[in-house]
Protein backbone atom coordinates (compact mmCIF):
# COMPACT_ATOMS: atom_id res chain seq x y z
CA UNK A 1 0.00 0.00 0.00
CA UNK A 2 1.38 3.23 -1.14
CA UNK A 3 0.06 5.40 1.38
CA UNK A 4 -1.03 9.22 1.25
CA UNK A 5 1.65 11.34 -0.54
CA UNK A 6 4.27 13.32 1.17
CA UNK A 7 3.54 16.62 1.76
CA UNK A 8 7.03 18.61 0.76
CA UNK A 9 7.74 20.92 3.67
CA UNK A 10 10.09 24.01 3.29
CA UNK A 11 10.06 25.22 6.74
CA UNK A 12 6.70 25.57 8.01
CA UNK A 13 4.95 26.28 4.63
CA UNK A 14 3.65 22.98 3.04
CA UNK A 15 4.41 23.33 -0.61
CA UNK A 16 1.71 23.25 -3.84
CA UNK A 17 1.40 23.41 -6.82
CA UNK A 18 2.65 26.01 -9.43
CA UNK A 19 0.77 29.05 -9.27
CA UNK A 20 3.05 31.08 -11.88
CA UNK A 21 6.36 31.81 -13.51
CA UNK A 22 8.59 34.61 -13.09
CA UNK A 23 11.52 36.57 -14.41
CA UNK A 24 13.76 35.23 -11.32
CA UNK A 25 12.08 31.86 -11.06
CA UNK A 26 8.23 30.10 -10.37
CA UNK A 27 5.85 30.85 -7.66
CA UNK A 28 3.92 27.92 -5.56
CA UNK A 29 1.11 27.79 -3.88
CA UNK A 30 1.85 26.94 -0.10
CA UNK A 31 -0.26 27.17 3.04
CA UNK A 32 1.47 27.87 6.47
CA UNK A 33 1.19 24.87 8.49
CA UNK A 34 0.73 26.91 11.51
CA UNK A 35 -1.94 29.54 10.91
CA UNK A 36 -3.46 27.27 7.98
CA UNK A 37 -3.11 30.75 5.80
CA UNK A 38 -2.31 30.75 1.85
CA UNK A 39 0.64 32.08 0.81
CA UNK A 40 2.39 32.87 -2.74
CA UNK A 41 6.05 31.46 -2.45
CA UNK A 42 8.32 32.60 -5.11
CA UNK A 43 11.47 29.57 -5.83
CA UNK A 44 13.92 31.34 -7.07
CA UNK A 45 16.38 30.07 -9.84
CA UNK A 46 19.87 29.04 -8.52
CA UNK A 47 21.47 29.84 -11.83
CA UNK A 48 19.68 33.32 -12.18
CA UNK A 49 20.53 34.19 -8.99
CA UNK A 50 24.22 33.70 -8.88
CA UNK A 51 24.02 35.26 -12.79
CA UNK A 52 22.28 38.30 -11.29
CA UNK A 53 24.62 38.44 -8.50
CA UNK A 54 21.57 38.40 -5.92
CA UNK A 55 23.36 35.68 -3.23
CA UNK A 56 24.04 38.13 -0.81
CA UNK A 57 20.08 39.47 -0.35
CA UNK A 58 18.85 36.27 0.06
CA UNK A 59 21.60 34.87 2.17
CA UNK A 60 20.63 38.11 4.25
CA UNK A 61 18.78 37.94 7.79
CA UNK A 62 15.09 37.38 7.39
CA UNK A 63 12.66 40.19 7.49
CA UNK A 64 9.36 40.73 6.98
CA UNK A 65 9.67 41.62 3.00
CA UNK A 66 11.50 38.70 2.35
CA UNK A 67 8.47 36.60 3.91
CA UNK A 68 6.52 34.66 1.81
CA UNK A 69 3.41 37.02 0.63
CA UNK A 70 0.18 36.62 1.32
CA UNK A 71 -2.23 35.81 -1.66
CA UNK A 72 -3.53 38.57 -3.06
CA UNK A 73 -6.73 39.31 -5.00
CA UNK A 74 -5.34 41.54 -7.62
CA UNK A 75 -2.87 38.25 -9.22
N1 LIG B 1 0.94 37.01 -4.34
C1 LIG B 1 0.56 36.29 -5.42
N2 LIG B 1 -0.66 35.73 -5.45
C2 LIG B 1 -1.04 34.97 -6.51
N3 LIG B 1 -0.29 34.72 -7.60
C3 LIG B 1 0.93 35.29 -7.63
C4 LIG B 1 1.43 36.09 -6.55
N4 LIG B 1 2.67 36.50 -6.87
C5 LIG B 1 2.94 35.98 -8.08
N5 LIG B 1 1.90 35.26 -8.55
C6 LIG B 1 1.82 34.55 -9.85
O1 LIG B 1 3.13 34.18 -10.26
C7 LIG B 1 3.47 34.81 -11.49
C8 LIG B 1 4.93 35.21 -11.46
O2 LIG B 1 5.13 36.18 -10.44
P1 LIG B 1 6.55 36.84 -10.22
O3 LIG B 1 6.39 37.89 -9.19
O4 LIG B 1 7.59 35.80 -10.01
O5 LIG B 1 6.87 37.43 -11.66
P2 LIG B 1 6.71 38.87 -12.22
O6 LIG B 1 5.39 39.44 -11.79
O7 LIG B 1 6.98 38.74 -13.68
O8 LIG B 1 7.83 39.68 -11.49
P3 LIG B 1 9.41 39.52 -11.63
O9 LIG B 1 9.83 40.50 -12.66
O10 LIG B 1 9.89 39.84 -10.24
O11 LIG B 1 9.74 38.10 -12.00
C9 LIG B 1 2.51 35.98 -11.61
O12 LIG B 1 2.29 36.33 -12.94
C10 LIG B 1 1.26 35.43 -10.94
O13 LIG B 1 0.58 34.60 -11.86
Amino acid sequence: MAGAPRKKMVGRYEVGWTIGHGSFGKVKFAIDADTGVPVAMKVLDKATILNHRMLQQVAAPPSPSLDPSTLSSSH
